[in-house]
Parts: C-alpha cells; sequence; structure tokens
C-alpha cells in the first residue's frame, strides 16, 4: 500500500508545483490520475516512484517513509515513464529480458516471459526489432509490457496510452485492469476523459492541490 499525506512537491528554490496532496494508492484497482498539462501529474509519479523527495509531507510504502528510488524498487513499485525509458539500441525483446533477468528472473524463463508479454501487448512482430527502429506506438507498448512483465505491487502508468490507436489503447487499458485484479495498485496519468471515466477511482490535479472525483 502507497500513501501520501499532506506532500508538497517542487522543483528549484521556490518552484512548488503540488500542495498538501494526500492520496491512497490501494491494492486491486486503478487510480486515474488527471489535470491539464503541466497540472504535475510526472511529478506526483515520480514522487511516488522514489525519483523526487518531497519538499514537506510524506510518501509512505508499506507503513514505511520511501526514501528513494532503490527502496521504491525494493518494495516493487514499477515505473512506466512518459518517454517510455527503454534502451533505443537494444531490441523489444532485451529491454523486457535485461529487466526481468536483473529482477531475478532466470533467462530461460526472462524469455518465455518476455515472448508472452509482447505478444499479449500485439508486439511479437517487433520482438527482435531495436527500440530506435519501432514507432511511438509500438515502443510505448513495448514500454508497458516491461512495466506489466515486472509484476510489481505498484504500477505507475504514465500517459502510457497517448500514442495508441482505439484498438492498442483498450488493449492496454484491459491489461492495467487485469493487472489491478492480480492484486496490483495501479496509478494511470491520462488526459483521456474516457480513459479515466474507465478506472474505478480518480484524483484530479488542478493549480497544484489534488481533488478526489472519485473514490
Ligand atoms: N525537472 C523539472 N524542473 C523544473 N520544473 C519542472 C521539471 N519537471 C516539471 N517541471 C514543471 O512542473 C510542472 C508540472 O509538470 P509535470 O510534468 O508534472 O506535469 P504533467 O501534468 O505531467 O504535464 P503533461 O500532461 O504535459 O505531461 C510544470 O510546470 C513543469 O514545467
Amino acid at each position: 500500500m502507497l500513501t501520501i499525506h499532506d506532500m508538497s512537491v517542487g522543483y528549484g528554490e521556490d518552484r512548488t508545483v503540488l500542495r498538501d496532496v494526500s492520496v491512497t494508492v490501494r491494492p486491486g484497482r486503478i487510480l486515474a490520475l488527471t489535470g491539464s498539462s503541466g497540472a504535475g501529474k510526472s511529478t506526483l509519479l515520480n514522487a511516488m516512484a522514489g525519483l523526487l523527495r518531497p519538499r514537506d509531507g510524506v510518501v509512505r510504502v508499506d507503513g514505511q517513509p520511501l526514501r528513494d528510488r532503490d527502496h521504491a524498487v525494493e518494495h516493487r513499485i514499477v515505473l512506466v515513464p512518459q518517454d517510455n525509458g527503454l534502451a533505443p539500441i537494444l531490441t523489444a525483446a532485451e529491454n523486457l529480458q535485461v529487466a526481468l533477468v536483473a529482477d531475478g528472473v532466470t533467462p530461460p524463463e526472462a524469455r518465455r516471459q518476455t515472448t508472452a508479454m509482447l505478444d499479449l501487448l500485439g508486439l511479437a512482430g517487433q520482438a527482435d526489432q531495436l527500440v530506435e527502429e519501432l514507432s511511438g506506438g509500438q515502443q510505448q507498448r513495448t514500454a508497458v509490457a516491461r512495466g506489466l512483465a515486472l509484476r510489481g505491487g505498484v504500477l505507475l502508468a504514465d500517459e502510457v496510452t497517448s500514442e495508441l490507436d482505439a484498438g492498442n489503447r483498450q488493449r492496454v487499458l484491459d491489461l492495467l485492469h487485469d493487472e489491478a485484479r492480480r492484486g496490483a495498485a495501479v496509478v494511470f496519468a491520462t488526459h483521456d476523459p474516457e480513459v479515466a471515466a474507465a478506472c474505478e477511482a480518480e484524483l484530479h490535479l488542478v493549480e497544484g492541490r489534488a481533488e478526489v472525483l472519485r473514490d
């Protein structure tokens, strides 16, 4: 369980982006994170991922104050970042295999899981292509495949459907719902009101404040 209490986050000396945000991210469901461009969705996800230290307040994971990214990884907090975070000169399959092996999966099992996951995202034909040679949407689906393959306790997905056609957008949404049903807590930043409406809960960011629209 990930909880945030009265958190403020900013950049530099006096650039406060989020103020007094409190939210609980519960296992077994998807929390949509909405708000206009620049509202602070990525900032909030990065704080949940241990990449940004709050100015005030606290992020807790399983009751402990979150220290940094390593601590978040220990607690199985997986981030699919907005810029996808893939290694461009590795193939789609290698990007998944490297992450799985680093996570302690044996190489043969990592290959098996990679094939299955890329297949689920409709990327069987792209497995051996370099990421830099994939389309934006294919890269986005590869990043989702990698995030899902890691089977985190918390999955933070930052605008992971922004470059997808309707069919692939629905495929990713269905997989995020499956991930929640598996027991993960999923947080999904999105601009898309239809996508947000398909999530159990919604936190809306406006002028640095967070408003719970559905809980
Ligand atoms: N590294 C940074 N240094 C300084 N300011 C930053 C940095 N990253 C983001 N910001 C600022 O923080 C604010 C929130 O940005 P953030 O990326 O969190 O918004 P967002 O809601 O995810 O936007 P979008 O929907 O466009 O991705 C913006 O005003 C942005 O300029």
